[in-house]
């Protein structure tokens, strides 16, 4: 099982939706931006580092907001997504094709990665919206 961190970045209201670039395990799916835990890494930690790499911002981590355990045909992945705040919506796309900043109702017209589903159910449910 391998752990990976996944960031629900929110800036005034809207959240952060990545789409894996081409070449990636699920490319095309959209996802949480985040990674891998590295070893002797808090998983805080990792997820700083990871859109540091990522998108190139400096964020505050705030809440965990839930797990997420899902088998993908080779590999089982869990998906350990925190609330996290930016200050800005400026991001630099090194990992993935397209980024695009979303009202909660409006994230549920993407392709998510399959992991990716009981955490969009749970923003939805916290955002007053109906189920995907
Ligand atoms: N970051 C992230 N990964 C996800 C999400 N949903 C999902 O199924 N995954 C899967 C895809 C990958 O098989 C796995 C690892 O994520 P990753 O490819 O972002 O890992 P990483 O940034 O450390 O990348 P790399 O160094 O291995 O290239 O998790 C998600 O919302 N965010
Ligand atoms: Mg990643």
């Amino acid at each position: 099982m391998i752990t990976v961190t996944a960031a629900i970045i929110q800036n005034n209201g809207k959240v952060l939706a990545a789409r894996r670039g081409p070449g990636r395990h699920m490319a095309g799916y959209w996802e949480f931006p985040g990674g891998k835990l590295e070893q002797n890494e808090l998983p805080r930690e990792c997820l700083k580092r990871e859109l540091r790499e990522e998108l190139g911002i400096s964020c505050r981590i705030d809440n965990f907001f839930c797990e997420s355990i899902y088998q993908y045909d080779q590999v089982v992945i869990r998906l350990l997504a925190f609330l996290v705040t930016s200050n800005t919506r400026v991001c630099s796309l090194n990992d993935h094709d397209k980024l695009l900043w979303l009202l909660p109702h409006q994230l549920k017209r993407l392709r998510w990665a399959p992991a990716d589903i009981p955490i969009m159910e749970k923003l939805l449910r916290m955002h007053g919206e109906p189920p995907l």
